[in-house]
Order: C-alpha cells, then structure tokens, then sequence
C-alpha cells in the first residue's frame, strides 16, 4: 500500500484557445515536477484550453485539439515520470463535458466530468457541456483521489459522493476568477467541505487575466484538522511541491510555503495590473496610447498601465482645448514625467473648428450645447485613434464605474478604446487606489516607487472641463452619494424605497436610476474591463436596453 505521496501543484497563467502554448507549459510544468520526484502533477480546470472558452468549445475542430492535445501529453507518460492530472473539454458518446483527466504510463488512466456547471455572474457553462454524473474517485498511484471540479464544491452533493464512494484526497482544479472578498468566500467553502467530509482538500486556480475575468491564483493546501499546509502566492506563477503521509488520522499533508495574500486596495490594484497586462500581452498588442488629461482617471491609468507594461509601452497624449486649464496641462506633464512615459501634446482647436465651421450653416440659430461639448470629447477620440492606427498601440479608455453607470462619456469620443481598466471601479475607489499606489510599490509592477500621481491631481474637484469652470458636480450627485446611491441599485439591486430609507434624497435616487437606465445602450457599446466587482457591467449584469420599468417606490 502507498504511504506517501508527492503531489506537484501547477498555478499557471494559460490562454484561452492557446492549445499548442499550454501544452508546452504543462509540459514544462511536468519537467519541473520530474526533477523533484514529485508523483503526479496537477494543473487547474480546463487548462489545455484556458478557462473559459466559452462558445469557442463548441467547435468540432477545437475540441479534436484539445482531445489530441490530451493523447499527446498521455505519450510523454510513457517515461515513466509524474503522472498527470489535467483539466480539457472531452467528447464521449456525442456529448461535450467539462472534464478532468489523469494520465499516466503513457496511457489515459482516468477521467471525471464536472456535475454543477456554473450559470450565474460571468459563467454559463450549462451553455455548453452537458453536466457529469456523480462521480467516484480516481486512483492516483494506488490512492484514491476525489476530484470534484470548480462549482462542484460550492454544494455539498459531489463531495459527499466522492467521500462515500472512497475518495481519501479532494484535489480540486478551479478556473475561479477574483473579485474582492472572494479569498475568504473560497475558505470558507472550502472548510465546509471538509468538515463534512472529513478530507483534507487542494484548492488549485490559475492565474492571469482573460478578456473582462482575471484569475487570482492562490492555491491552496488545507488538512482535514483545517490547518492551512500550504498557501501559494496570488497573482503569480508558480509549481508547488506538496508531501502527503498515510497517517492513522487519514492523508496529511506536510507544512509548506505560506504566501501572504494581499488584501483590499493592494489586491484591487494587482487584479486591475494583471488583467490590463494579460489583455494587451496576450492579444499582442505593442503598448497603449491614451488621453491623459490632468484629471485623475487618466492619471490612475496611466499608472496602472505603466505598471502593468512598463513605461517603455505607454504613449500619454494631452490634448488641450480652450477650456483646458493651465493646471490640467501642468499636472498631466508632471504625472507623465512621474511615470516615465512618452508624452506629446496635440492641441484640438483647430479639428474642433473644422467640424464647427463645417456643420455652421446647418447649425445656424441653435443654441451650442453638449453638441459642442461632445465635438471636442470627439476630436479627441478620432487624434487618438489615429495615433493607435499608426503606431499599432491599444487605445484605452478610462471611465470609471461612475460614469459608466449614469453615461457620463461621450459614444465615439472618450469612450473610444479597446479596454477600459477602471471600468469597474467606482469614482471614490479611484480616488482611494491613486492615493494607495502613491504610498505603495506593488510586486511584480514596472513602475517606478514612489509618488507616480501628482497630488494636485487627487486633491482639486474633478471637471471633464468642456466648458469654462465646468465641474462634474454641476451635472451630477456628489460622487460620495452618488457611489453609494449606485451600490445600492447596481450591486445590491434595492427597491428604490429602500434606498431612501437609508438617508438619501428622494429627486437623487430616481435621477440615477433614470441615468443608469436611459445609458444602457452606451455600456452595451462601451470597450471591456477588469471586473473587480461581483456585479460588472459585462456578463454580471444583463439589462435590456429598452426598458419601460421604473420602481415605483
Ligand atoms: N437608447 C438609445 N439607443 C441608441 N442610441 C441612443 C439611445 N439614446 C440616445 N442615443 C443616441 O446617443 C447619442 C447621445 O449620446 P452622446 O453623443 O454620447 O452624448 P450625451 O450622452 O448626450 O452627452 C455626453 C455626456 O457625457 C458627459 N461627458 C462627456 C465627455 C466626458 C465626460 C467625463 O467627464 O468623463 C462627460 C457630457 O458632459 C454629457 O453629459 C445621440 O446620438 C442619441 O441619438
Ligand atoms: N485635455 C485632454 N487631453 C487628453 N485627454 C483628454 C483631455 N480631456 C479629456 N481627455 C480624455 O477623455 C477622458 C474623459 O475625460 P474628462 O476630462 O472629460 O473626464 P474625467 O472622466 O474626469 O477623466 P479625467 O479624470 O481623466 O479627466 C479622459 O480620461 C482622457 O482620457
Ligand atoms: N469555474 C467555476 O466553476 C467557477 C465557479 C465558482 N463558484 C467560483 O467562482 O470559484
């Protein structure tokens, strides 16, 4: 009988429809974990294929990929090193599951399909696989290992089976994107398990961003007396070694490293870094270009890009009008100069006339308003994107939550953009996270330490400056009310009575509720962004545009 067990945990950054480039990592993985004699290796849920690929797992073509990918890697067992325990999409009698497979001595020794597939927030798997049966366990080298996949620990059913039919391990592969406070949500899951179980329990996720989801990493190792054996760095790559013992009291596994978790704003920021860099790296973009206007939301931006790509790959453009004041041009070369990056000045005085003198006669005897607020956003939009078509650089955008929620942005100005990194990020965090990235140096970020935001930027009251003294408290709540007035109909959905029960003004809550409503068509046309919430404008928050409803408190 097998006493002991080195099992090696793989917390990898794949990308999604990279079949041949996750192969090699997992090869390599492998390689890693042969030299120190580890058993078998385990990687996170759908690894060959990245998670989630969504629709793309529907083709017939991609799914051969994976399966062939899957034998090949079944091959290289034949060496006689670690075993392999692999999350792919697997075709069986005409039906496509979300699958874990265990391969070893060049052969496909075992596989398990997941039961509970997601469909709620950013998921939809029951959109594409068809949901496995109740499991049993799978014998790794002569120990019996359960393996529930993902959301198949969210509920105690696979787990119960999995105990009841022999299962003396739980490794469990997770695709489970961050959003903040989710660490202690996952603990707390995953110590429920146990205590009914019995088990001791491997929390394996990957890391690294995709597209609007980014993934935390932070694998972990707790034992059946809930004692945290291993925690591995968030927001890292990285292959762990963990050693089990057959003991009187079960399968326990030896203390190993214990990372510090990073927790709030820290963790906020590195989520926002890590999904801008696996966005603009993994579509291999050059660098990003952006407007940088002297306010703050460019400013955090920029700094988040230069973070997260050095300041070697961001382009910071000021692009004044005669409304822009000599302070937002000061502060925008000071911010700029702080981070290092490329900074040009390209004034818009004479596009914003060429379209004023061309719509002149067309627009005679009306009155100028947003029309011609909305030109210079616009001006703006089209310099920028042309600076992005030349150059090959990402334009990003930079509303913030805020504003996106109420349309506070101009369609086809400001709001141009590939990819927004504060999109989910209300305006009061945005002030809290430039204050924060002041006085901190995240790990594994390439800009410099120190003060990267100038302080004036973060002190003076914020204006898209459109107009001459125009502030955006002309036109909107004060953020503090405004931001809290959005969590209570965007996160927490209230009634509206609710809401005003809380203190805040009847006229106020309506009006954002009219706002938030009547600028559903801007986010449905608005660039993608790192969620952060548990309630993006992305996949977690589906409204239709036109929408007669209004809560009659
Ligand atoms: N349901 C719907 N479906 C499709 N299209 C719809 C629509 N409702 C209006 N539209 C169309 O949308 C257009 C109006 O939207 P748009 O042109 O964007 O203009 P609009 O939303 O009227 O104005 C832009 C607003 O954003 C503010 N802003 C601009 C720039 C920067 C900042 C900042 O501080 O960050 C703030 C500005 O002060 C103003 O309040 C019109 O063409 C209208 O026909
Ligand atoms: N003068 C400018 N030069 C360069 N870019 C600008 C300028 N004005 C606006 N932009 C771009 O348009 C975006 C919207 O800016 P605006 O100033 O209208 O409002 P904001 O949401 O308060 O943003 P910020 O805090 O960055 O100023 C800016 O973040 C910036 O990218
Ligand atoms: N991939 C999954 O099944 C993820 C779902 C799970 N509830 C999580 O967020 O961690």
């Amino acid at each position: 009988m097998t006493d002991k067990l080195r099992i090696a945990l793989a917390q990898l950054n794949p990308t999604v429809g990279d079949i041949a480039g996750n192969l090699e990592k997992a090869v390599e993985a492998r390689r890693t974990a042969a030299l120190k004699d580890a058993d078998v290796v385990m990687f996170p849920e759908l690894f060959l294929v990245g998670y989630p690929p969504e629709d793309l797992v529907l083709k017939p073509a991609f799914q051969r990929a994976a399966m062939a990918a899957v034998a090949e890697l079944a091959s290289q067992t034949a060496d006689g090193g670690p075993a392999v325990l692999i999350g792919s999409p697997w075709v069986d009698e005409g039906k496509l599951y979300n699958a874990f497979l265990l391969l070893d001595q060049g052969e496909i020794k075992g596989r398990t399909f997941k039961v509970d597939l997601p469909n709620y927030g950013p998921f939809d798997e029951k959109r594409v696989f068809t949901p496995g049966d109740a499991p049993g366990p799978l014998s790794v080298r002569g120990v019996r290992i359960g393996v529930p996949i993902c959301e198949d620990i969210w509920t105690a059913e696979v787990v119960e089976c999995l105990s009841e039919t022999g299962g003396e391990i739980l490794l469990v592969p997770n695709g489970s994107p961050y959003w903040a406070d989710k660490v202690d949500e996952r603990q707390n899951i995953v110590v429920s398990r146990i205590r009914e179980s019995g088990l001791p329990l491997v929390y394996l996720n990957q890391v690294g961003g995709q597209d609007e989801l980014v993934f935390d990493g932070g694998s972990f190792v707790i034992n059946a007396d809930y004692s945290v054996a291993l925690q591995m760095p968030a927001w890292e790559e990285a292959v762990a070694i963990t050693d089990w013992a057959r003991t009187d009291r079960g399968w326990v596994c030896a203390p190993g490293e214990k990372a510090l978790i990073e927790e709030d704003l820290e963790s906020i920021y590195l989520a926002v870094v890590q999904g801008l860099r696996d966005y603009v790296r993994k579509n291999r973009f050059p660098g990003v270009v952006l407007g940088l206007s002297g306010g703050i939301d460019s400013a955090l931006v920029a700094a988040i890009a230069v973070d997260a790509l050095g300041p070697d790959k961001v382009h910071c453009v000021m692009l004044p009008y005669r409304y822009t004041s000599d302070e937002s041009i000061k502060d925008a070369a000071e911010c700029a100069k702080l981070l290092g990056v490329k900074y040009n000045v390209v004034p818009i005085e004479a596009p914003v006339a060429g379209f004023t003198d061309a719509l002149a006669s067309l627009f005679e005897g009306t009155q100028s308003g947003i029309t011609e607020e909305n030109l210079q956003s616009r001006s703006r939009g089209v310099i920028l994107m042309a600076i992005s078509n030349k150059f090959g650089s990402m334009l990003l955008t930079t509303g913030n939550k805020s504003e996106v929620s109420v349309g506070y942005a101009t369609l086809y100005g400001d709001m141009n953009g590939g990819f927004n990194p504060i999109k989910d990020l209300y305006k009061m965090k945005v002030f809290a996270l430039s204050r924060w990235r002041n006085e901190h140096m995240p790990k594994n970020c390439l800009g410099p330490t120190g003060r990267v935001i100038p302080e004036n930027i973060i002190t003076r009251p914020p204006s898209a400056e459109l107009r001459p003294d125009q502030k955006d408290e002309d036109s909107l709540p004060p953020y503090e009310v405004l931001d809290a007035v959005l969590e209570c109909l965007v996160e927490k959905e209230m009634a509206i009575r609710d809401i005003i029960a809380l203190g805040y003004d009847r006229a106020v809550v309506k009006r954002v509720e009219h706002l938030l409503y009547i600028s559903e068509y801007k986010r449905r046309q608005a660039a993608p962004g790192v969620k952060i919430t548990q309630r993006n404008f992305g996949r977690d928050r589906r409204y239709p545009i036109v929408n007669g409803f209004r809560d009659a408190d």
